[in-house]
């Protein structure tokens, strides 16, 4: 008998737990748990088999519900961490003395811990160092939207991990007709992919309130999918991983209505445009309750970003004017949307001088480590 925790009741892990129990509703060698920490939330799972608060499908009568963590990864052989990227370390901490040893981990959060800039994996592998024996932390990234899930249709997401045995063996294990699983050993790209995603896909949000048209987004994928793999490959990811699902695919549909980080920025802009005087707080209060979502990770991951940027002198105009924008309400969504277009274009001139090239090619890291043109423009 193999067991299965899915850790967090929220829309992705919900989603994630009905996937693999409605694969394993007749197979008796698999049983699936879900924990969550309001028990109104376990009652109405093991009694109605619902969870309306995230979705309107009927849930599998084999996912069992427990608002006891330990209960839940009791025995568990594969334990999977779907609360947000915030909560990651607090959770992760609360596994340490319960957790079965050579429980498989797959991380679903995609995003960086602010104050640390730190990946999920790296925050679980913090608080599991005293776990002797634990077997291996994967995280699942790539394009899928649990709303797709709950419907069947096709997914293809990618899987990061050190160990190929245990990267087939999670493929296996959630592979069916309609969900597919690419893996990868770079774990740091899948991880990368999906916190940098959410932070340009707001943005994208921000193009969208801000009515410039639908040329634009084109232009914008393009740039961030550039800006995306230099952060990345600067942190170690392969720059390959983020051309491939967990990068590109997953920007592509963040820089859509489906996403909540696209709504939180389109609505972001509209709020401003309501009300442009009213302190930054208030302005992303009224952005999150006209939506009433909780979960914008792009939001939190942009203070780590932006720090992490600052800290290597990596300058990147769409970061940079989005922190500018959210965080010290120093300029409009219109303005940011201008301001980094500028930088990008000044920047595009002087990749087209032979010097800039030589420079660029030799000195890869140094062409974005910098904070002014070459001929003194100022940094906007
Ligand atoms: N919703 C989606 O379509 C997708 C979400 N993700 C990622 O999955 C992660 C979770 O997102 P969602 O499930 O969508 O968010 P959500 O807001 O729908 O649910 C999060 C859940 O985690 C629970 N939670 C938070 N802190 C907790 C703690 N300390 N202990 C126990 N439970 C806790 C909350 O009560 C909530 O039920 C995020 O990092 C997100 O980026 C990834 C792919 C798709
Ligand atoms: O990660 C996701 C899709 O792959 C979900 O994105 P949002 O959190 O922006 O809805």
């Amino acid at each position: 008998m193999k067991k299965i925790a899915v850790l967090g009741a929220g829309s992705y892990g919900t989603a994630t737990a009905y996937h693999l129990a409605k694969k394993y509703e007749n197979d008796a060698n698999y049983s699936i748990c879900i924990y969550a920490r309001d028990k109104k939330i376990v009652e109405e799972i093991n009694r109605d088999h619902t969870n309306k608060k995230y979705t309107q499908t009927p849930l599998p009568h084999n996912l069992v519900a427990h608002d006891n963590l330990q209960q839940a990864v009791d025995k568990a052989d594969y334990t999977i961490m779907g609360v947000p990227a915030q909560s990651m370390r607090s959770v992760a901490k609360e596994l340490a003395p319960i957790i079965r040893h050579k429980t498989i981990i797959i991380n679903l959060a995609k995003g960086l811990e602010v104050g640390s800039f730190k990946r999920m994996s790296q925050i679980i592998s913090e608080e599991l160092q005293a776990v002797k024996h634990l077997c291996s932390i994967t995280s699942l990234g790539g394009p899928a939207f649990s709303k797709d899930i709950f419907a069947h249709h096709p997914i293809g997401v990618a899987l990061g991990g050190k160990n190929n045995k245990i990267l087939h063996e999670i493929r296996l294990l959630f592979d069916t007709e309609t969900f597919d699983v690419k893996i990868t050993k770079d774990v740091i790209g899948v991880e990368l992919g999906g916190a940098l995603k959410n932070v340009f896909g707001i943005m994208a949000g921000i193009m969208s309130g801000t009515d410039m048209g639908s040329s634009i987004n084109g232009d914008y994928l393009t740039r961030s999918i550039v800006d995306m793999k230099a952060i990345a490959s600067f942190m170690g990811a392969r720059r390959a991983t983020l051309d491939g699902r967990a990068g590109l695919g997953d920007l592509a549909i963040t820089c859509t209505e489906g996403s909540r980080n696209f709504r939180f920025g389109r609505e972001f802009a509209k709020q401003h445009q309501k009300n442009s005087s009213l302190p930054i707080d208030e302005l992303l209060q009224n952005t999150l309750e006209a939506l009433n979502i909780k979960t914008v990770e792009g939001f939190y991951t942009l203070d780590p970003l932006y720090q992490l940027c600052e800290s290597i002198n990596m300058f990147v105009p769409i970061v940079n004017n989005l922190y500018k924008m959210l965080y010290k309400n120093d300029c409009s969504p219109e303005e940011a949307v201008h301001r980094y277009r500028i930088r990008d274009k000044i920047r595009s001139r002087e990749a087209r001088l032979t010097i800039s090239r030589v420079l660029s090619f030799l000195f890869p890291r140094i062409w974005y480590r910098r904070e002014r043109g070459f001929f003194g423009v100022k940094n906007l």
